[in-house]
């Protein structure tokens, strides 16, 4: 995938469609919409009820007549229809009088490393069904590594990983490209469901979805006790309701099987980079960035396994679409490869 910056300074829009969150950037403006990916439907009438935080404050609690619906899954849009209806909503009055300015402006989007060719459409076809007229593709490893601050277009390298919710993807780039990338399908959700499948299997309690999050908090020491704390959920046998004390160091040993596969990604793209590349590295480090990067002990287990210094981006759940924005305000400098040649 290859990127024009002069096509991408003509956008209006930047928007990165998570599997978790939708965040939109407004040229000009700043980030207008970081709400979750979720629309809530009512398949009677096919009418949308909610959308955003609204919709997921439904999920699981809902009457038969309606759903809750994730238009994005595993970094591509699996619904396109329900993803233009959730933007139309979202971004609405934010963006109309922009709109409204400039008839049909063009907007740019993250898409995965490796997307393939029906992913791209999709991601293309969701802009278009809003009225873009153009719609720019921008790798979200390269929005990422903008959004975090890193020199990007120096002939040097910078590591990043972006560890979202359905995946994490890692890469290692230089002059403006990428030199070696890996994508594996871990992320938030697959640790969430790993701590799922612990509280069930340890004290035969059906958890639902919300609870995992006082569980994360009482992994970062915010919780209200450092040593275990108390979900309520389903007993699996009964089906009563029921509440259990969860050992917060049991907890800490389950998140850190599925971040395995973060650290293989890790080694393979390294393991295929020039040794000058990896000898940049060693001094200036891997970034951690996307929403799970600030999961307790995942940078400290990071840090242990490569050897190398690891950094949290500023705001690293926002900078694949900072790093898009900054491309759209022109603050992205190209690459001069050859300036004698000028
Ligand atoms: N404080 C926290 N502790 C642990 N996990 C967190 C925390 N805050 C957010 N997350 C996790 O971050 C994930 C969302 O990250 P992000 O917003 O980068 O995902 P996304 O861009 O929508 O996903 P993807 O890139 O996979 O499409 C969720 O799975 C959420 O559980």
């Amino acid at each position: 995938m290859t990127i024009s910056l002069e096509r991408l300074r003509r956008c209006t829009i930047a928007v990165d469609l998570g599997a978790a969150r939708t965040r939109v950037y407004l040229k000009r403006t700043g980030l207008i919409v970081d709400e979750p990916t979720v629309a809530a439907v009512n398949i009677r009438t096919g009418g949308l009820i909610g959308v955003g935080a609204l919709a997921e404050r439904m999920t699981g609690r809902t009457p038969p007549h309606i759903r809750v619906v994730r238009p994005v899954a595993g970094g591509r849009v699996v619904d396109i229809a329900m993803a233009q209806r959730m933007l139309r909503f979202l971004v609405g009055n934010k963006l109309r009088r922009a709109w409204r300015r400039k008839a049909l402006p063009s907007a740019a989007v993250c898409v995965p490393h490796d997307a393939d060719p029906l992913a791209q459409r999709a991601a293309v076809e969701t802009l278009t069904g809003l009225g873009a007229r153009r719609v720019e593709l921008v790798d979200t490893l390269l929005a990422a590594a903008v959004g975090c601050g890193l020199p990007v277009e120096r002939p040097e390298a910078t590591m990043i990983v972006v560890c979202g919710a359905a995946t994490t993807q890692v890469a290692v780039l230089s002059l403006g490209s990428i030199v070696a990338a890996e994508r594996v399908p871990v992320g938030g959700e697959t640790i969430d469901h790993a701590v799922v499948q612990h509280v069930r299997n340890e004290h035969a309690l059906m958890l639902p979805s919300q609870a995992v999050h006082p569980l994360h908090l009482a992994l970062a020491g915010a919780g209200p006790s450092v040593d275990d704390t108390e979900v309520h959920g389903r007993d699996v046998a009964t089906g009563l309701a029921r509440s259990v004390r969860i050992d917060i160091e049991g907890i800490r040993a389950v998140v850190r099987t599925p971040l395995t596969g973060v650290l293989d990604a890790v080694g393979a793209v390294l393991r295929r980079c020039p040794p000058d590349l990896v000898a940049d590295l060693a001094e200036r480090g891997i970034m951690l960035a996307g929403g799970s990067a600030v999961l307790p002990g995942f940078d400290s287990l990071l840090r242990e396994a490569t050897g190398m210094p690891l950094h949290i981006a500023d705001r690293p759940d926002t900078c694949a679409v900072e790093g898009l924005g900054a491309m759209l305000e022109g603050k992205l400098r190209p690459v001069v490869l050859d300036p004698l040649a000028s």
